[in-house]
């Protein structure tokens, strides 16, 4: 058997190129590794160990995540998001329940159903609110229409931190939140995708955004904040985090080789290069709003308040930047084009954008 190096096809190698040309804005997802997991990935692959979250790296981030959320709490690693919120909402609910969450919202609208299949039923129940948000008196309605046997009865509220138009929740919005849920007796699930981003846009603790402002359960993303992969589901109060070990093992989630997404992480708790990645991207999305602000014909959908840029563009102006590369989306949100940073996102990326922006207006 042939063990030459078979060169890339010319195909291939023009296909890599053609990458290389490619813009990505489209989201934080399309970032690479950060170089403080990619070296914590390294060390976690010098040795073998054990397997299924039995392996030391595990034990030494749940660990450093309880020391950052300052308090005991359960922590539990799965692939992506939509596993981490469909999970989590399943193990808060039983299958009548109603989960209450904004009609943007990425379980309602992103997610193919997952939270309603891991959960057996449970309803997702939508309200309205500005920039993204859910409202105390949203909720109150949703809650207080009916008290009938045959609404699903509420149980749990989602909220988005930071939303998915990116804005975020003030400690005193989630403090009013709070008081509906214990009036009615729901907990908080959080869909921290962008958790990282809200904390380093609020300038408070992981602590006094979660478990200190009433939220039962977090879904932290890493994959976001410059992983490769994993998110890590957080429950506030471990009586809830009973046997949440089985239900991700039985959904598939479970990986065999865990230490490859605990060790990441630890290159992301260290030394707070987590809150310093978010910050970064928190401020190239400052530097692109400010800039796009400026031009004659485009407008700001949303205030920019964490790593994400919604503007409305003429059509013309999208066509021109999609075949120049640009990546971005168009169908988050309530229209308009959606432009995130990430920890790697760069002055000059964003300059060569609002260059193409100039050109084509
Ligand atoms: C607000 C929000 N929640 C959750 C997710 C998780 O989605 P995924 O399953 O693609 O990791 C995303 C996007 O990735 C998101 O934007
Ligand atoms: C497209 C999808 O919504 C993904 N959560 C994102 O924000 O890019």
């Amino acid at each position: 058997m042939t063990t030459d190096a078979i060169a890339p096809t010319p195909a291939a190698t023009s296909a890599a190129d053609e990458a290389c040309t490619s813009r990505f804005l489209a989201s934080d997802n399309t970032s690479g590794i950060c170089p403080e997991a990619m070296a914590y990935m390294m060390q976690a692959n010098r040795d073998d160990d054990l397997a299924y979250g039995n392996d030391r790296w595990t034990q030494q981030v749940t660990d450093s995540f309880r020391q950052l959320f300052e308090t005991e709490c359960e922590v539990f690693f799965v692939f992506n998001g939509t596993a981490a919120n469909s999970l989590s909402l399943a193990h808060l609910c039983q299958s009548y329940h109603s989960v209450i969450c904004h009609e943007l919202a990425h379980i309602e609208t992103d997610e193919c159903g997952g939270p309603e299949f891991f959960s057996n039923g449970s309803k997702l129940l939508n309200a309205p609110g500005p920039d993204g948000k859910l409202t105390p008196e949203g909720i109150e309605q949703l809650v207080t229409k009916r008290s009938d046997i045959h609404y699903p009865r509420p149980r749990v509220i989602s909220l988005t931190q930071c939303t998915e138009v990116g804005t975020v929740y003030s400690l005193e919005e989630l403090q009013a939140i709070r008081e509906v849920a214990d009036r009615h007796d729901l907990q908080i699930h959080m869909d921290g995708a962008r958790f990282a981003n809200a904390c380093a846009a609020l300038n408070v603790s992981p602590a006094e955004l979660t478990w200190k402002a009433g939220v039962d359960v977090l879904c932290f993303s890493g994959t976001k904040n410059g992983l490769a992969m994993g998110e890590a589901v957080i429950f506030f109060d471990r009586k809830l985090a009973r046997d949440f070990d089985y239900r991700c093992k039985q959904a598939g989630q479970l990986a065999s080789k865990m230490r490859f997404i605990a060790a990441p992480w630890m290159g992301l708790l260290e030394n707070d290069v987590w809150l310093n990645n978010a910050r970064h991207a928190n401020g190239m999305a400052q530097y692109l709003a400010e800039r796009l602000e400026a031009l004659e014909g485009i407008e700001l959908l949303f205030p920019s308040e964490a790593n994400s840029v919604f503007a409305s563009f003429p059509e013309h102006v999208l066509a021109a930047l999609r075949e120049r590369g640009w990546t971005f989306y168009t169908f988050i949100g309530a229209g308009g084009a959606r432009f995130v940073c990430s920890w790697n996102t760069t002055t000059e990326l964003l300059d060569a954008l609002l260059k193409d922006i100039r050109d084509v207006l």
